[in-house]
């Protein structure tokens, strides 16, 4: 696993404009390197704020949108469109408006799909297509994500692994449903941490003052189970993008200074 690296932004609108960026780069080299890409997408507002500023960035489609696979971390399981899934959420911001291959694109099941109110079905699926996606390299049963996307929770929650509830201690599943999340809605589909930690590089978004104690708990050698953020570790890499004020629990000799 990697050593949490720190990259601290003046604001929440130039994180997500420089974390825009770095994702345009990151995707255009594995695109060169390997013909294709593969990402993890996230929910919340700083997840869906980084698609939002990619949708605006100049150099938007240096990215050759048919050759990008989109995978999602976590779904709230609700109705096909209902405007609180995280699909729905990220189509807007970004997936509308770039010709993406739509075989590449892998929602999570929604409330109102084959497996009806069966959670726990709906997540067997989405890892049993994670499976079938992997390759024999592959690590896990899930394929080589190059990016996986992270919001960070009050709590420290990542994904919809909660502290303390059953999801954040799955060891082996790649999938899992969830319910009870303290976060509405309360019945979701989310990786694991064994899935998250099988993807290349683990990008964590956080900004807003009440993300600092969270992202200090994080960084402070918290254990996963109390702490779920503190497992979201990449196998190259592992990237806290912050603003200044997410920052301010943190020691100041763990960052550089903040973007001017
Ligand atoms: O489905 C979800 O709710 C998200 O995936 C969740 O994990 C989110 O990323 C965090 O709660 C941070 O959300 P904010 O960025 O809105 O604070």
């Amino acid at each position: 696993m990697s050593t949490p690296q720190l990259v601290v932004h003046r604001d929440k609108e130039l994180m997500a404009e420089a974390a825009a960026a770095r994702l345009i780069t990151k995707i255009v080299d594995a695109q060169a390197s390997r013909g294709h890409a593969s990402v993890v997408l996230t929910g919340g507002r700083n997840g869906n704020g980084l698609l939002a500023a990619l949708a605006k960035a100049p150099a938007r489609d240096a990215i050759d949108w048919g050759r990008l696979d989109l995978w999602w971390g976590d779904e709230r399981y609700l109705p096909e469109g209902d405007p609180d899934r995280n699909y729905t959420q990220a189509r807007e911001a970004l997936l509308d408006s770039v010709p993406l291959d739509p075989a590449r694109v892998h929602p999570m099941p929604a409330s109102d799909g084959p497996y009806g109110a069966d959670v726990d079905a709906a997540a067997g699926a989405y890892a049993a297509e994670l499976a079938k996606a992997a390759g024999p390299e592959d690590h896990a049963e899930v394929p080589e994500f190059d990016v996986l996307l992270l919001g960070v929770g009050p709590d420290t929650h990542v994904a919809s692994l909660f502290p303390e509830l059953p999801a954040v201690r799955e060891t082996e599943r790649t999938v899992v449903g969830v319910h009870g999340a303290p976060k509405p809605p309360p019945t979701r589909t989310s990786l694991t941490l064994p899935a998250i930690r099988a993807a290349r590089e683990v990008w964590l978004l956080a900004a807003g003052e009440d993300k600092a104690e969270a992202v200090a708990i994080a960084l402070s050698g918290a254990g996963e189970v109390q702490a779920p953020a503190a497992g979201a570790q990449g196998r190259a890499r592992t990237l806290w993008l912050l603003d200044s004020a997410a920052a301010a629990d943190l020691p100041r000799s763990m960052y550089p200074p903040a973007s001017p």
